[in-house]
C-alpha cells in the first residue's frame, strides 16, 4: 500500500501531538506520520498518545523550525526526502502592550511563527514541485485574518504567514499542489497556559495607565473566560484538519470554529474595515455586560452538553 509521508512539526503537546496521533491512529493505515519537536526530552506526551502506532506508522524526529540545519537534518534522514503531507503547526503566542515588549521578543515570535513556515518550505517544496504533488497545510489561526487587542505582534506573525500562502497558492497550483491554511479560533492547548502566565508577569510600569488597565482588566481578566466559553480542544482541531487532509479538492482556508465565526464574518461584510474594529470596542467597553453575560451563557450550554454526554456513557456503560 502507497503511505503517504506527512511531517508535522511542534509534536510535543497541543495540537500538533493531537494531529500526529489522529493521523497514525488512521484505520486504514493511509499515512507514515514523521512527528517532530524541537526537544526531545518532551517526547513523553506523545509516546504515550502513540500508543502502539510508535515504530508503525509513527516516528518522533527532533525538527527546530528556528535552524535551518535541524530541518535539513531531518529531512535528509526521510526516505528519499520526501514528504507527501507538510503540516506547519510550531507556533509561539505573545500578549501585552508592545511599549513593554522588547524588538527582540518580537523577533522571536516572527522567526518562530513566520520564518519558521518559509525555512520549511525552502527544504520541502522544491521536492514536492519536482514531483508535482504535495499538500502544505499550515496552521494559522482567526488572527491571520483579523487583529486583536494586545495580540498585535502574534496576529502580525499570521497575518504574515497568511499573505504569504496566498501568494504562494497560485504557483503552487502550477505544480499541482494544494495549500491549507487551518484558522482555529481559541484552543485550550499550552498556548493558553504560557500565554496567560507570561502575560501576567509583564511590568506594565513602561505602559501609560490607560493601557496598563486596558490589558489588566479587559483582556486578562476575559481570557480565561474567553478560551472557556469558545475554546475547542486540540482534537477538535485535529479532526477538522484530517478532514481538509483526506478531502479530494481541500479548500484554500478553513476556520474550525463556527462560534467564532460571526466575529471573522464582520470584517468580509466591511470593505473599509472599521465595521470588526467598531464591534469589538463595543463589545468590549460599551457593551461588556451583555457580552460577558453571554460569554456565561455560552459556557453553561457547553457545561450542559458535557454533562448530559457524560451522563449517557455512564448509562450506556452500565
Ligand atoms: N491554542 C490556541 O488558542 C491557538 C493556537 N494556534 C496555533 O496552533 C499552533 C499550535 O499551537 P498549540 O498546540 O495551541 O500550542 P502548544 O504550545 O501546545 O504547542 C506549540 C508547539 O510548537 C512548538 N514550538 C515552538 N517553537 C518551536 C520551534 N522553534 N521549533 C519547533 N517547535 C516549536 C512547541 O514546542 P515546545 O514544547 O518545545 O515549546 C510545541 O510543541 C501554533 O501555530 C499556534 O499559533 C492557532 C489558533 C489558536
Ligand atoms: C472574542 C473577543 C475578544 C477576544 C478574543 C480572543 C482572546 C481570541 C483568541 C484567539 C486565539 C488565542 C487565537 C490563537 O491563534 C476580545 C478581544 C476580548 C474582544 C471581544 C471579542
Amino acid at each position: 500500500m502507497n503511505q503517504k509521508v506527512v511531517l508535522i512539526t511542534g509534536c510535543s503537546s497541543g495540537i500538533g501531538l493531537a494531529l500526529a496521533v489522529r493521523l497514525a491512529k488512521d484505520e486504514k493505515k493511509r499515512f507514515m506520520v514523521y512527528a517532530t519537536m524541537r526537544n526531545l526530552a518532551k517526547s513523553e506526551a506523545l509516546v504515550e498518545a502513540a500508543g502502539r502506532t510508535l515504530g508503525r506508522t509513527l516516528e518522533i524526529k527532533q525538527l527546530d523550525v528556528c535552524d535551518e540545519k535541524s530541518i535539513k537534518a531531518c529531512v535528509d534522514n526521510l526516505p528519499m526526502r520526501s514528504v507527501d503531507i507538510l503540516i506547519s503547526n510550531a507556533g509561539m503566542g505573545m500578549i501585552g502592550p508592545i511599549e513593554c515588549q522588547t524588538i527582540d521578543e518580537m523577533k522571536t515570535v516572527m522567526d518562530t511563527n513566520f520564518f519558521g513556515l518559509v525555512r520549511l518550505l525552502k527544504e520541502i517544496l522544491p521536492g514536492m514541485k519536482k514531483r508535482k504533488s504535495g499538500h502544505i497545510v499550515v496552521i494559522s489561526s482567526v488572527m491571520g485574518i483579523q487583529g486583536i487587542l494586545f495580540n498585535d505582534i502574534y496576529a502580525a506573525s499570521k497575518f504574515a504567514v497568511e499573505g504569504f500562502c496566498e501568494s504562494l497558492a497560485v504557483q503552487a497550483l502550477r505544480f499541482n499542489l494544494n495549500i491549507s491554511l487551518i484558522e482555529p479560533g481559541p484552543v485550550i492547548t499550552e498556548f493558553e497556559r504560557k500565554v496567560f502566565e507570561e502575560g501576567v508577569k509583564i511590568d506594565l510600569s513602561k505602559a501609560d495607565k490607560v493601557t496598563a488597565d486596558m490589558f489588566t482588566n479587559i483582556y486578562l481578566k476575559n481570557y480565561n473566560q474567553i478560551f472557556q466559553s469558545l475554546g475547542q480542544t486540540p482534537e477538535d482541531v485535529a479532526e477538522h484538519t484530517f478532514k481538509m487532509i483526506t478531502m479530494e479538492n481541500p479548500p484554500f482556508r478553513h476556520q474550525t470554529n463556527s462560534l467564532y465565526t460571526p466575529m471573522t464574518t464582520l470584517k468580509y461584510a466591511d470593505p473599509n474595515g472599521d465595521l470588526p474594529i467598531e464591534t469589538f470596542y463595543k463589545m468590549v467597553f460599551e457593551h461588556d455586560k451583555v457580552f460577558n453575560a453571554s460569554l456565561n451563557f455560552l459556557k453553561l450550554l457547553r457545561w450542559r452538553s458535557r454533562k448530559s454526554f457524560t451522563l449517557d456513557k455512564d448509562k450506556n456503560a452500565s
